[in-house]
Protein backbone atom coordinates (compact mmCIF):
# COMPACT_ATOMS: atom_id res chain seq x y z
CA UNK A 1 0.00 0.00 0.00
CA UNK A 2 1.13 3.49 -0.92
CA UNK A 3 1.79 5.67 2.27
CA UNK A 4 0.41 9.34 2.25
CA UNK A 5 2.94 12.39 2.70
CA UNK A 6 2.73 14.61 5.87
CA UNK A 7 1.82 16.79 3.48
CA UNK A 8 -0.87 14.79 2.00
CA UNK A 9 -2.47 13.72 5.71
CA UNK A 10 -2.35 17.35 6.07
CA UNK A 11 -4.70 18.67 3.86
CA UNK A 12 -7.12 15.95 4.64
CA UNK A 13 -7.09 16.40 7.75
CA UNK A 14 -7.99 20.19 6.69
CA UNK A 15 -10.48 19.18 4.20
CA UNK A 16 -12.41 17.41 6.86
CA UNK A 17 -12.18 19.83 9.26
CA UNK A 18 -12.53 23.14 7.65
CA UNK A 19 -16.44 23.40 6.21
CA UNK A 20 -16.59 24.67 3.35
CA UNK A 21 -19.34 27.58 2.34
CA UNK A 22 -21.83 27.24 0.16
CA UNK A 23 -22.12 30.47 -1.93
CA UNK A 24 -25.65 31.48 -0.88
CA UNK A 25 -26.76 31.90 -5.31
CA UNK A 26 -26.27 28.26 -5.68
CA UNK A 27 -29.52 26.48 -4.65
CA UNK A 28 -28.32 23.77 -1.96
CA UNK A 29 -32.01 22.29 -2.40
CA UNK A 30 -31.99 21.23 -6.08
CA UNK A 31 -28.49 19.86 -5.68
CA UNK A 32 -30.42 17.89 -2.72
CA UNK A 33 -32.97 16.32 -5.14
CA UNK A 34 -30.45 15.99 -8.52
CA UNK A 35 -28.58 12.90 -7.05
CA UNK A 36 -32.00 11.34 -7.17
CA UNK A 37 -32.60 12.84 -11.08
CA UNK A 38 -30.59 9.70 -12.31
CA UNK A 39 -30.54 10.93 -15.62
CA UNK A 40 -29.92 14.28 -15.25
CA UNK A 41 -32.59 15.67 -17.28
CA UNK A 42 -34.07 18.00 -14.46
CA UNK A 43 -37.03 15.88 -13.82
CA UNK A 44 -37.22 13.30 -10.89
CA UNK A 45 -39.70 10.06 -11.70
CA UNK A 46 -40.51 7.78 -9.04
CA UNK A 47 -38.58 5.05 -10.69
CA UNK A 48 -35.71 7.29 -9.98
CA UNK A 49 -36.39 8.12 -6.57
CA UNK A 50 -36.83 4.30 -6.00
CA UNK A 51 -33.44 3.40 -8.00
CA UNK A 52 -31.91 6.96 -5.74
CA UNK A 53 -33.05 5.08 -2.53
CA UNK A 54 -32.13 1.86 -3.97
CA UNK A 55 -28.52 3.32 -4.70
CA UNK A 56 -27.56 4.44 -0.65
CA UNK A 57 -28.61 1.11 0.33
CA UNK A 58 -32.65 0.75 1.47
CA UNK A 59 -34.50 -2.12 0.71
CA UNK A 60 -37.40 -2.62 -1.80
CA UNK A 61 -39.80 -2.00 0.27
CA UNK A 62 -38.91 1.34 1.98
CA UNK A 63 -37.68 2.80 -1.75
CA UNK A 64 -40.76 1.55 -3.11
CA UNK A 65 -43.10 3.24 -0.49
CA UNK A 66 -40.71 6.48 -0.56
CA UNK A 67 -40.51 6.90 -3.94
CA UNK A 68 -44.77 6.89 -4.36
CA UNK A 69 -45.13 8.98 -1.44
CA UNK A 70 -42.59 11.98 -2.34
CA UNK A 71 -43.31 11.77 -6.18
CA UNK A 72 -46.91 11.90 -4.82
CA UNK A 73 -46.27 14.31 -2.59
CA UNK A 74 -44.50 16.78 -4.68
CA UNK A 75 -44.81 16.45 -8.37
CA UNK A 76 -47.47 18.87 -8.60
CA UNK A 77 -45.79 21.71 -6.53
CA UNK A 78 -43.66 21.27 -8.85
CA UNK A 79 -45.08 21.04 -11.89
CA UNK A 80 -45.89 24.65 -14.01
CA UNK A 81 -49.73 24.81 -14.69
CA UNK A 82 -52.95 23.49 -12.87
CA UNK A 83 -53.16 19.90 -14.28
CA UNK A 84 -50.80 16.70 -12.49
CA UNK A 85 -49.08 14.54 -14.36
CA UNK A 86 -50.11 10.85 -13.62
CA UNK A 87 -46.05 9.95 -13.97
CA UNK A 88 -45.80 12.20 -11.23
CA UNK A 89 -42.28 13.78 -12.25
CA UNK A 90 -40.82 16.43 -10.03
CA UNK A 91 -39.10 19.25 -11.16
CA UNK A 92 -35.45 19.99 -9.80
CA UNK A 93 -35.64 23.60 -10.52
CA UNK A 94 -38.92 24.18 -9.00
CA UNK A 95 -38.11 22.17 -5.86
CA UNK A 96 -38.16 25.11 -3.25
CA UNK A 97 -42.05 25.41 -4.21
CA UNK A 98 -42.22 21.97 -2.42
CA UNK A 99 -40.80 22.97 0.90
CA UNK A 100 -43.28 22.22 3.85
CA UNK A 101 -44.27 23.49 7.26
CA UNK A 102 -42.39 22.87 10.29
CA UNK A 103 -39.09 21.94 8.94
CA UNK A 104 -35.70 23.81 10.32
CA UNK A 105 -35.60 26.26 8.22
CA UNK A 106 -31.95 25.78 7.02
CA UNK A 107 -33.51 25.83 3.22
CA UNK A 108 -34.71 29.02 2.89
CA UNK A 109 -38.12 29.96 0.47
CA UNK A 110 -35.63 29.87 -2.03
CA UNK A 111 -34.00 26.49 -1.41
CA UNK A 112 -30.82 28.49 -0.36
CA UNK A 113 -28.54 27.56 2.18
CA UNK A 114 -29.04 29.21 5.53
CA UNK A 115 -25.99 29.02 7.42
CA UNK A 116 -27.36 30.46 10.88
CA UNK A 117 -29.98 27.89 10.65
CA UNK A 118 -27.73 25.24 10.86
CA UNK A 119 -25.80 26.69 13.78
CA UNK A 120 -29.11 26.49 15.54
CA UNK A 121 -29.55 23.08 15.08
CA UNK A 122 -26.74 22.61 17.54
CA UNK A 123 -26.90 25.56 19.56
CA UNK A 124 -30.46 25.06 20.50
CA UNK A 125 -30.74 20.94 20.17
CA UNK A 126 -27.22 19.46 21.00
CA UNK A 127 -26.41 18.99 24.80
CA UNK A 128 -24.99 15.95 25.30
CA UNK A 129 -22.31 16.41 22.33
CA UNK A 130 -20.84 19.71 21.11
CA UNK A 131 -21.34 18.46 17.55
CA UNK A 132 -23.85 16.04 17.23
CA UNK A 133 -27.31 14.56 18.13
CA UNK A 134 -28.89 11.73 19.84
CA UNK A 135 -32.03 10.27 19.28
CA UNK A 136 -33.59 12.00 21.90
CA UNK A 137 -32.44 15.88 21.01
CA UNK A 138 -33.22 14.93 17.34
CA UNK A 139 -37.19 13.90 18.33
CA UNK A 140 -36.92 17.29 20.37
CA UNK A 141 -36.30 19.56 17.94
CA UNK A 142 -38.35 17.82 15.65
CA UNK A 143 -41.23 18.93 18.10
CA UNK A 144 -39.75 22.47 18.59
CA UNK A 145 -39.93 23.09 14.92
CA UNK A 146 -43.91 21.91 14.99
CA UNK A 147 -46.09 24.76 13.46
CA UNK A 148 -49.93 23.90 15.05
CA UNK A 149 -51.88 21.39 13.41
CA UNK A 150 -49.70 21.68 10.63
CA UNK A 151 -50.01 17.84 10.31
CA UNK A 152 -48.89 16.96 7.13
CA UNK A 153 -45.49 18.91 7.72
CA UNK A 154 -44.79 17.44 11.07
CA UNK A 155 -45.31 13.93 8.87
CA UNK A 156 -42.82 15.02 6.51
CA UNK A 157 -40.28 16.60 8.79
CA UNK A 158 -40.68 13.49 11.15
CA UNK A 159 -40.00 11.07 7.62
CA UNK A 160 -36.88 13.29 6.67
CA UNK A 161 -35.17 13.35 9.59
CA UNK A 162 -35.85 9.34 10.89
CA UNK A 163 -34.80 8.34 7.77
CA UNK A 164 -31.38 10.44 7.76
CA UNK A 165 -31.28 8.85 11.59
CA UNK A 166 -31.62 5.35 10.73
CA UNK A 167 -29.01 5.44 7.45
CA UNK A 168 -26.25 7.62 8.73
CA UNK A 169 -26.15 7.52 12.79
CA UNK A 170 -22.48 5.84 13.67
CA UNK A 171 -22.20 3.39 16.41
CA UNK A 172 -23.03 5.31 19.04
CA UNK A 173 -26.79 6.00 18.13
CA UNK A 174 -25.42 9.58 17.29
CA UNK A 175 -26.00 12.04 14.21
CA UNK A 176 -22.86 13.94 13.53
CA UNK A 177 -23.07 17.59 12.25
CA UNK A 178 -21.03 16.63 9.11
CA UNK A 179 -23.88 14.20 8.18
CA UNK A 180 -26.22 16.88 8.53
CA UNK A 181 -23.81 19.04 6.77
CA UNK A 182 -24.02 16.73 3.76
CA UNK A 183 -27.55 15.20 3.40
CA UNK A 184 -28.31 19.43 3.18
CA UNK A 185 -26.15 19.42 -0.55
CA UNK A 186 -26.57 16.02 -1.22
CA UNK A 187 -23.22 14.95 -1.51
CA UNK A 188 -23.99 12.53 1.50
CA UNK A 189 -26.13 10.66 -0.97
CA UNK A 190 -23.18 10.56 -3.51
CA UNK A 191 -20.73 9.45 -0.83
CA UNK A 192 -23.38 6.55 0.17
CA UNK A 193 -23.65 5.43 -3.19
CA UNK A 194 -19.93 5.21 -4.06
CA UNK A 195 -19.15 3.72 -0.13
CA UNK A 196 -22.18 0.77 -1.43
CA UNK A 197 -20.20 0.23 -4.62
CA UNK A 198 -16.64 -0.01 -3.11
CA UNK A 199 -18.42 -2.49 -0.64
CA UNK A 200 -19.59 -4.58 -3.69
CA UNK A 201 -16.59 -4.66 -5.92
CA UNK A 202 -14.46 -6.29 -2.97
C1 LIG B 1 -32.75 9.06 1.79
C2 LIG B 1 -33.27 10.10 1.17
C3 LIG B 1 -33.55 11.44 1.80
C4 LIG B 1 -33.24 11.91 3.05
C5 LIG B 1 -32.54 11.16 4.19
C6 LIG B 1 -33.72 13.27 3.13
C7 LIG B 1 -33.59 14.08 4.24
C8 LIG B 1 -33.96 15.40 4.31
C9 LIG B 1 -33.73 16.28 5.43
C10 LIG B 1 -33.03 15.88 6.73
C11 LIG B 1 -34.25 17.49 5.12
C12 LIG B 1 -34.18 18.75 5.99
C13 LIG B 1 -35.48 19.11 6.62
C14 LIG B 1 -35.33 20.30 7.54
O1 LIG B 1 -34.48 21.18 7.30
O2 LIG B 1 -36.08 20.36 8.54
C15 LIG B 1 -34.82 17.38 3.79
C16 LIG B 1 -35.49 18.39 3.13
C17 LIG B 1 -36.07 18.26 1.90
N1 LIG B 1 -36.02 17.16 1.06
FE1 LIG B 1 -35.09 15.42 1.46
N2 LIG B 1 -34.31 13.62 1.93
C18 LIG B 1 -34.24 12.53 1.10
C19 LIG B 1 -34.72 12.44 -0.19
C20 LIG B 1 -35.43 13.42 -0.82
C21 LIG B 1 -36.02 13.30 -2.14
C22 LIG B 1 -35.95 12.05 -3.02
C23 LIG B 1 -36.66 14.47 -2.41
C24 LIG B 1 -37.40 14.89 -3.64
C25 LIG B 1 -37.17 14.42 -4.85
C26 LIG B 1 -36.45 15.34 -1.26
C27 LIG B 1 -36.95 16.62 -1.14
C28 LIG B 1 -36.76 17.43 -0.05
C29 LIG B 1 -37.32 18.77 0.04
C30 LIG B 1 -38.21 19.48 -0.98
C31 LIG B 1 -36.88 19.29 1.28
C32 LIG B 1 -37.17 20.69 1.84
C33 LIG B 1 -38.18 20.61 2.94
C34 LIG B 1 -38.31 21.92 3.68
O3 LIG B 1 -37.28 22.55 4.00
O4 LIG B 1 -39.45 22.34 3.96
N3 LIG B 1 -35.69 14.68 -0.32
N4 LIG B 1 -34.64 16.10 3.32
CA1 LIG C 1 -34.61 12.31 -14.58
Amino acid sequence: MASSSPLEITAQADAAIVEKPIPLDENVLQKHVAFFDRNGDGVVYPWETFQGFRAIGCGYLLSAAASLFINFGLSRKTRPGKFPSLLLPIEVKNIHKAKHGSDSGVYDTEGRFVPAKFEEIFSKHSHAHHNALTSDELMAMLKANRVPKDYLGWLASYTEWKILYVLCKDKNGLLQRETIRAAYDGSLFVRMEKERADKKQK
